[in-house]
């Protein structure tokens, strides 16, 4: 049976641009963009997985809102991924960047532009089609 890896990502908002990062060549799936974050441990909330992993990635502190998108799913070679992104923003922004080369802030328009893991498209085309200027961090 495939692996089951469970993944949190942060679609970071600013200035109605979202954050994508590259993931530095040397790791799985090098090279291409994604969501900042990673994969959720046993005893952690999706929640304390991201925050966890932006410290981690960014030495960056988030607050949480809500979900982008339902929980993608794809199979990898080395594992069945399933992928659920949040938005959330950046309370600093230090980018100390360990994992990934670049980082870059995109406008919705753009995000179908850049080169993606098969497991987000379907969380990039919702994204594309929301109005980020109403995602909600009020809750
Ligand atoms: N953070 C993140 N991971 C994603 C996205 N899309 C996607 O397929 N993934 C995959 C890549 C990895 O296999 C997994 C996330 O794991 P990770 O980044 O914590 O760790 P990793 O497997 O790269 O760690 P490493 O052992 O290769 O260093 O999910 C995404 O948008 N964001």
């Amino acid at each position: 049976m495939k692996k089951e890896i469970y993944v949190v990502g942060a679609a970071l908002l600013n200035d109605n641009r979202i954050l994508a990062a590259k993931r530095k060549n040397n790791r799985t799936l090098g090279g291409m963009w994604e969501f900042p974050g990673g994969k959720i441990k046993e005893n952690e909330t999706p929640q304390e997985a991201l925050k966890r992993e932006l410290e981690e990635e960014f030495s960056d502190k988030i607050i949480i809102g809500p979900q982008a998108a339902v929980t993608a799913d794809y199979e990898y070679s080395f594992g069945r991924v399933h992928l659920t992104v949040y938005y959330a923003k950046l309370l600093t922004q230090n980018f100390n960047l360990v994992a990934h080369s670049q980082i870059c802030w995109v406008r919705s328009s753009e995000l179908r532009s850049l080169e993606w893991p098969p497991v987000d498209w379907p969380i990039i085309e919702k994204i594309a089609q929301t109005d980020l200027r109403r995602v909600n961090f009020d809750d």
